[in-house]
């Protein structure tokens, strides 16, 4: 199929140009200023949300609206300002301006620009730029993933004993949720493996699994944008995806786990408390047009 006959593919090229050009923007900021003053909050006091994260996005949304008129999108920033957060089967970008904005505002260099493109409700292709690190990781669906296009393969152990696991602790303090937190980590170190790792960007531990130097990446508490584009890597990689529940992985239901393999997913899988965020496509502020 020439490039001209594949839009999806036109899409993914514009996709990486746009995340290129955020990624410019975000490591300027990282470097001249100082983003601690200029912080808000948003769904508790450690989520946090700046100016950049509001340009980046505009700064997508609107090259992609100028090219792309009929898609639409899901947006970390504009569903926090009420826009909805519904995947219809339309062709739809799933963006996350900064994944990592608490690493961004204290200047940890690891924050990557996520944007995914999904139609019916099925993740064609994602784009990860690593900004600060100039990675670029791509995968297109049935056509493999690449970092910097070089081919990503997932680790290929099987042993959970010599695994290496990522997590986070992600942005709520609910002293009920912080306790499954530490329950489940402290149930995965106890088995033991060889360690416990956070990147501080959902994407980017999705990302550590795709390129083999972590077997099992999961989270309760992400949200659809910060998960869609890193999935198809991750998959693409020749990874698994599944919630904590063991089940098949459900974009908006708010947990993840992104493994090298069924055995390593599996294993782990049993060590982890099982609990609910209210899901994505059903929040407040994301009800249906
Ligand atoms: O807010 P944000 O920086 O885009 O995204 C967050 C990061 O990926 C963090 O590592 C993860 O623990 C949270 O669950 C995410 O919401
Ligand atoms: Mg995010």
């Amino acid at each position: 199929m020439s490039k001209s006959h594949d839009p999806w593919q036109d899409a993914m090229d514009h996709a990486v140009a746009v995340a290129r050009k955020s990624g410019e923007m975000i490591r300027e900021v990282v470097q001249n200023q100082d983003q601690s003053s200029l912080v808000q909050t948003k769904s508790s006091a450690v989520d946090l949300v700046t100016e950049t994260d509001q340009k980046v996005e505009r700064l997508i949304i609107q090259s992609v609206k100028s090219k792309f008129p009929s898609h639409r999108f899901i947006g970390e920033e504009s569903v926090s300002s009420g826009e909805p957060c519904i995947l219809t089967s339309d062709p739809t970008w799933i963006i996350d301006p900064i994944d990592g904005t608490t690493n961004f505002v204290h200047r940890y260099p690891f924050v990557g620009v996520c944007i995914g493109f999904a139609v019916n409700q099925q993740v064609e292709w994602g784009v990860v730029y690593s900004a600060i690190e100039d990675k670029m990781f791509t995968a297109r669906r049935g056509r493999g993933a690449f970092c910097n296009g070089r081919p990503l393969q997932v680790s290929t152990q099987t042993d959970v004993h010599r695994s290496m696991v990522a997590t986070e602790f992600g942005s709520d303090r609910d002293p009920q949720v912080v306790d499954k937190i530490f329950s489940s980590l402290h149930k995965v170190l106890s088995l033991p493996v060889h360690g416990v790792r956070g990147a501080g960007s959902a994407a980017l531990n999705m990302c550590a699994v795709a390129r083999g130097s972590v077997e099992l990446y999961y989270e309760t508490g992400v949200h659809v944008w910060d998960i869609a584009a890193a999935s198809v890597i991750v998959t693409e990689a020749g990874g698994v995806l599944r919630d904590t529940t063991g089940g098949a992985l459900d974009l908006m239901s708010r947990r993840i786990v992104a493994a090298n393999n069924e055995t390593i997913a599996t294993r782990i899988i049993a060590e982890l408390e099982v609990y609910s965020s209210e899901r994505d496509d059903r929040a407040p502020d994301c009800e249906p047009e």
